[in-house]
C-alpha cells in the first residue's frame, strides 16, 4: 500500500508534474491547535444550508453544505442571480486578514464547504465566474479531513494531477487554473471524518 502510494505521489502527497504555476500550496498555513479550533467553530456556528441545483430536468441537493459571507455594499447581488450574503464574522475577517498578503489581492467574499464525511464531494467545475474574471486569484484553506483536489486539462482529460489538502493548508488558485482546467474533490470509500474548505473571492458587479 505505501509502495502504491509513492509510486503516484511525492512525498508532499502531491503528485509529479503539478504545473506550479496554477496552484500554490502551503502545508501547515495555520497551527495545529488554531486549525482544530476553526473546525469544531466552524462545524458548530456556521448556519450551513445544502443547495439544490439543476440537473438536467431534475433538481438534487449538493452533496455538501455551504455557507456565503462578504461584503454587503456595492454589489448587486440581485443581478449577479446570487443571494444577499452573510456578514463577515470576526474570525472569518481574520483569515481574509492572513491570505490576502499571501494572495497579493485583497478578497470581499468568502465561500465556506462542509463536507461532512467521505460521502461528500465536488464535482467537475471550474470557479470562472465572470464577475471574477478569466483569471481570478482563490485563496482556499482547508481544515480537516486530508481530501484529494485533482486537476484536469479541459481540452485533455488525461492530462490530470492530484494534490492532498492537508489540515491547516493554504492553496492558491491562480493564473490559468480556471480557464484551462477543472477542479474536484472526489468522493472517497475511505471512513473520512468532516472537512471544511474556505474560498476568499473577489467578485465584483
Ligand atoms: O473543497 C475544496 O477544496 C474546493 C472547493 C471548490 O472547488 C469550490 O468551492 O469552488
Ligand atoms: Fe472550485
Amino acid at each position: 500500500m505505501i509502495i502504491e502510494q509513492m509510486s503516484l505521489f511525492a512525498p508532499a502527497g502531491q503528485s509529479r508534474g503539478l504545473p506550479l504555476d496554477v496552484l500554490e500550496y502551503t502545508a501547515g498555513f495555520l497551527a495545529e491547535e488554531k486549525s482544530n479550533m476553526l473546525l469544531n467553530d466552524f462545524i458548530a456556528d456556521v448556519p450551513w444550508s445544502q443547495k439544490l441545483v439543476k440537473m438536467y430536468d431534475r433538481e438534487v441537493l449538493t452533496p455538501r453544505l455551504t455557507a456565503w459571507y462578504g461584503d454587503r455594499l456595492g454589489i448587486d447581488y440581485g443581478r449577479l442571480g446570487k443571494s444577499m450574503p452573510l456578514a463577515w464574522t470576526p474570525e472569518l475577517r481574520w483569515l481574509k486578514s492572513l491570505v490576502e498578503p499571501i494572495a497579493g489581492i485583497s478578497f470581499n467574499s468568502v465561500l465556506l464547504n462542509y463536507y461532512r464525511d467521505g460521502k461528500d464531494s465536488v464535482a467537475w467545475h471550474s470557479d470562472k465566474e465572470t464577475v471574477m474574471g478569466s483569471h481570478p486569484i482563490i485563496a482556499s484553506l482547508s481544515l480537516g479531513a486530508v481530501r484529494s483536489f485533482d486537476i484536469r486539462r479541459k481540452d485533455d482529460h488525461n492530462e490530470k494531477y492530484s494534490i492532498r489538502l492537508e489540515h491547516g493548508s493554504l492553496l492558491i488558485m491562480k493564473g490559468d487554473l480556471q480557464s484551462k482546467w477543472e477542479h474536484r474533490i472526489a468522493k472517497s470509500s475511505l471512513f473520512l471524518g468532516p472537512r471544511i474548505n474556505l474560498t476568499f473571492r473577489k467578485i465584483s458587479a
